[in-house]
């Protein structure tokens, strides 16, 4: 079996992939994502030997000073463009966002906005967020994400989010436009709406949606106009108000459009497809010297953006999966030795199966993308549902749409958006099943649920409510504090700006060392299938 061993005194760290575990040389989660794929039998590594290589640089342990270095080069990572970076004479203005005074400005703004000196609500650039609060004391404790072979204590700070006493915009020239693509998620109306808000709260009179993604700019469909009486009760049902898709224009014909539409202002909510989209338009911008704030709004079901806490819509979908849980459940538990079948979404990350199984309670097997399993043989998927009906008369089993697919016959297809084409695990395992229990000459009645779209396009929970709400209104302040390239987040339940590039190296995955996993597979009872 093949490890990774870093060479005596030095290792290679990746700086865009610090944060997480699976990219660290020390500790075990790599050794076993690598293990996984020398079997063969594991779609794909949560990191990719190229990925590595492209960000990868070296730390030399045996500088005294690494720790700092490595601090100070964390801090420049980190950093969040500002449009002072292009325009380094562009001058500042009290916030049109007051704190306290919440009666709209009507009288004349030319002499400056009031503001109340003695009551400082705002977030001062300066302030920072701590990414990791966890101090590992050895490499095997479980999730350790250590840097040197001794765990050392380094401090990793991202920047606060929300309302600067400074705004770089006047709020009367702004043309705002909101952009929600890639596939549904629940909140995004809820996000749309805050953006809408908060924006008209701070004086802006020209909000725009463009209708269906980036499709919306090449294929120059009509704008919505936007405000406050029109997006009132759009949170009230699922879906996005403006229309989602997948592929679209070029970046170059993405900021013509907006050139010729005005826009100085883009929220574009999404996920890391979306996200590296507005990255490029907020690179097309500064290099057409353009005074544009793109801000994303990470938008995933599937809970695969790096960094995060969670993303919004992710909390509702794990709400909705259990009730499918539980319907399988109560077929299964109904039916003479019954089997009941449940496929989630997540592509490359099982965080929808591995939560909706913890929160069911349910479910007696949990596959997912990031952990290999055999269908067949002594030690499989196969062989142990045998043993669930010959000891509790009934099994339910919840499966990642993207696991197991090296079972399926590859297409090479893919989605406007370039993303590959899945085929469908569900079905074949369901089919899988049959004939398994047909060979055996033992009965089994299967039935497989499949709710993926009815999940995704349920309206937002309570809680996903709530972080839409935030993460909707600290977009509008990033943009008018001037940053751009930059998405809202949150971490360690604080909410932060962070640059782009730095949550869209690769997709978050569950980490099979992680004590959430464990947790999961405590609960379900399962063992390994390899
Ligand atoms: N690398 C990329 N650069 C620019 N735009 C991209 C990139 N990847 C995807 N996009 C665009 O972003 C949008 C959404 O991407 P997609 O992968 O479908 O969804 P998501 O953003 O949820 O990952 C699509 O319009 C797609 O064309
Ligand atoms: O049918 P569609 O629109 O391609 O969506 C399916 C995809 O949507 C997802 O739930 C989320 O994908 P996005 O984050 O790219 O929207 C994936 O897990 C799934 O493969
Ligand atoms: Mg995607």
């Amino acid at each position: 079996m093949e490890s990774i061993t870093p060479a005596i005194g030095s290792t290679l760290f990746p700086p865009a992939k610090s944060h997480d575990r699976t990219s660290q040389l020390f500790g075990s989660s790599l050794t076993t994502s690598r293990r996984i794929n020398l079997n063969g039998i594991c779609r794909k590594s949560r990191i990719s030997a190229e990925q590595k290589a492209s960000t990868a640089v070296a730390i030399d342990f045996t500088d005294p000073d690494w720790k700092s270095k490595y601090e100070s080069d964390f801090e420049s990572r980190f950093n969040i463009p500002h449009l002072t970076d292009v325009f380094e004479d562009a001058v500042p203005f009290p916030s049109t966002f007051c704190l306290k005074m919440r009666t709209p400005i009507t009288e004349d703004i030319a002499d400056g906005y009031p503001s109340d000196e003695n009551w400082h609500g705002y977030i001062n650039n300066d302030d920072r967020v701590l990414l990791k609060v966890i101090r590992f004391s050895s490499p095997t404790s479980a999730g350790a994400e250590c840097i040197d072979s001794d765990c050392t204590w380094v401090e990793q700070w991202v920047h606060r989010a929300g309302p600067r006493k400074k705004i770089y915009f006047k709020p009367e020239n702004v043309k705002a436009a909101i952009v929600t693509c890639g596939g549904l998620c629940p909140g995004l109306n809820d996000v749309i709406r805050q953006i809408v808000i908060t924006l008209e709260i701070y004086g802006v009179k020209k909000i725009v949606g463009i209708p269906f993604g980036y499709r919306g700019f090449g294929d120059e469909l009509a704008e919505m106009p936007l405000s406050r009486k029109v997006v009132q009760n759009v949170h009230l049902s699922g879906g996005s108000l403006l229309g989602v898709s997948r592929g679209g224009p070029t970046i170059s014909e993405i900021v013509d459009s907006m050139q010729e539409r005005g826009i100085s202002m883009l929220f574009v909510l999404g996920g890391n497809g979306t996200h590296a989209g507005a990255n490029a338009i907020h690179t097309e911008c500064r290099k057409r010297r353009l005074k544009v704030a793109v801000v994303g709004v990470p938008k995933t079901i599937d809970n695969d953006i790096l960094l995060m806490d969670k993303t919004f819509g992710f909390d509702t979908a794990v709400e909705e999966a259990q009730r499918a849980i539980n319907s399988a459940y109560i077929e299964a538990h109904s039916a003479y030795r019954g089997i009941g079948i449940v496929k989630l979404m997540g592509r490359s990350s099982g965080f929808i199966a591995m939560q909706a199984s913890l929160a069911s309670g349910q479910v007696d097997i949990c596959l997912i993308p990031e952990v290999a399993f055999h269908l067949h043989g002594p030690h499989g998927v196969l062989g142990h549902l045998k043993y669930l009906l010959e000891t509790k008369g009934s099994a339910v089993l919840c499966i990642a749409e993207g696991a197991g697919q090296n079972f399926l016959e590859k297409t090479n297809a893919k989605d406007a958006s370039g993303n590959i084409v899945l085929g469908d695990i569900g079905v074949h395992i369901q089919q899988e099943i049959k004939k398994y229990f047909k060979e055996l000459g033992a009965p089994a009645d299967v039935k497989y649920i499949d709710p993926t779209y009815m999940i995704r396009a349920c309206r937002a929970n309570a809680s996903d409510g709530i972080l839409c709400t935030v993460l909707g209104q600290n977009a509008v302040h990033g943009a008018f504090a001037g940053y751009s390239g930059i998405t809202v987040g949150i971490c360690n339940t604080h909410y932060v700006y962070l640059p782009i590039p730095e949550v869209i190296s690769y997709p978050r995955a569950v980490d099979p060392n992680s004590r959430m996993w464990h947790r999961c597979l405590t609960s379900t009872g399962q063992p390994d299938f390899i």
